[in-house]
């Protein structure tokens, strides 16, 4: 069972509820690897605006959002269109298509003048309307609610929390659109929305229409759904939080099969500072950054292709 749990009694230590709250969250974080908030200080307005806002984006013809493409453009900010990514070697590229975003480094221009991939500047499309401002507020605040539950979580499995405070001052948190059209009737046993994989930072705070779709792989095998009604959320944990943690925290595998429904959701990428050593106690440093761009360039097609040339 994928523990549910009250983000505020979680977060607030004075909260009755406390205990219980970091009692489900250490079963979620060190034995499943996932769980699902409620209680959050994010409204389900505010995420089905959230949402409408990247379906209208989605939506538009392929020829409109091709100025934004990834692949095109060599930004990590913009549309990934449907193959773009491969998450699984032995898959065929996922079926679904993306829009990234990320912290507005305009604002930060010591960051933006590092020139790394993950601190790119934004790209806004002209459509849909709001696009713009809709994006970064959202941003802003579950970046603040993905700190808070991060050191909370940190904290219940035995971590410093107030340690991982600081790591996040600059975080390359990444916001993402999800957009999966109906299961393509060309799809194969090999083709998914997103095939399996693990998240490569450290916690995803993902909003989701409230539609099945994602599976979490147990460890006995078999897959268990996980769906989370907008204002909650689900959270899993990524590749480096568990190295961080020397495993105290999981990265559990999970995928997205398709249905005949067109699913939207919003991950984001609780990515740390590019110079955070996400590494074990003990061991030789490993940069975030070092970690991030390594995964982006195992699953972007046109990186993969870039380094690794077809002819
Ligand atoms: O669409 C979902 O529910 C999951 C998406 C996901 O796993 C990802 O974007 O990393
Ligand atoms: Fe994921």
């Amino acid at each position: 069972m994928i523990p549910r749990i009250d983000a505020k009694a979680l977060i607030d230590p004075n909260d009755p509820g406390h205990a219980n709250a970091r009692a489900a969250a250490v079963t979620g974080a060190a034995d499943i690897g996932f769980l699902t908030v409620y209680n959050t200080p994010i409204s389900a307005r505010t995420v089905r605006d959230v949402i409408e806002t990247y379906r209208a984006f989605f939506h538009l013809p392929a020829g409109q959002k091709a100025a934004y493409d990834m692949a095109q453009t060599g930004s990590n900010r913009g549309w990934g269109a449907q193959g773009s990514e491969q998450v699984d070697p032995s898959a065929n590229p996922d079926y679904k298509q993306v829009f990234d975003c990320g912290l507005p480094v305009a604002e930060h221009a010591p960051l933006a003048a590092l020139n790394l991939p993950a601190y790119a500047p934004n790209i806004w499309p002209d459509q849909p309307a709001g696009f713009a401002e809709t994006l970064p507020a959202y941003y802003r605040d579950t970046v603040a609610f993905a700190l808070d539950l991060l050191c909370a979580i940190a904290d219940a499995v035995g971590e410093d929390g107030a340690y991982f405070r600081d790591k996040f001052s600059h975080p390359m948190a990444l916001l993402r659109g999800n957009f999966y059209p109906e299961r393509p009737a060309w799809a194969t046993d090999k083709d998914f929305g997103i095939a399996t994989h693990t998240d490569y930072g450290c916690l995803t705070l993902l909003a989701t229409d409230g539609s099945a779709g994602l599976e979490v792989r147990k460890r006995g095998g078999g897959w268990i759904p996980v769906a989370a009604p907008p204002g909650e959320f689900v959270i899993n944990f990524g590749e480096m939080l568990e190295m961080w943690t020397a495993k105290r925290i999981v990265a559990t595998p999970h995928r997205v099969i398709g249905t005949d429904a067109e699913r939207i959701s919003v991950p984001l990428f609780f990515n740390p500072n590019h110079d955070a050593d996400v590494s074990p106690k003990g061991g030789d440093p490993i940069m975030a950054v070092d970690h991030l761009q390594k995964r982006f360039n195992e699953t972007y097609v046109h990186l993969k292709d870039a380094v690794n040339p077809k002819d």
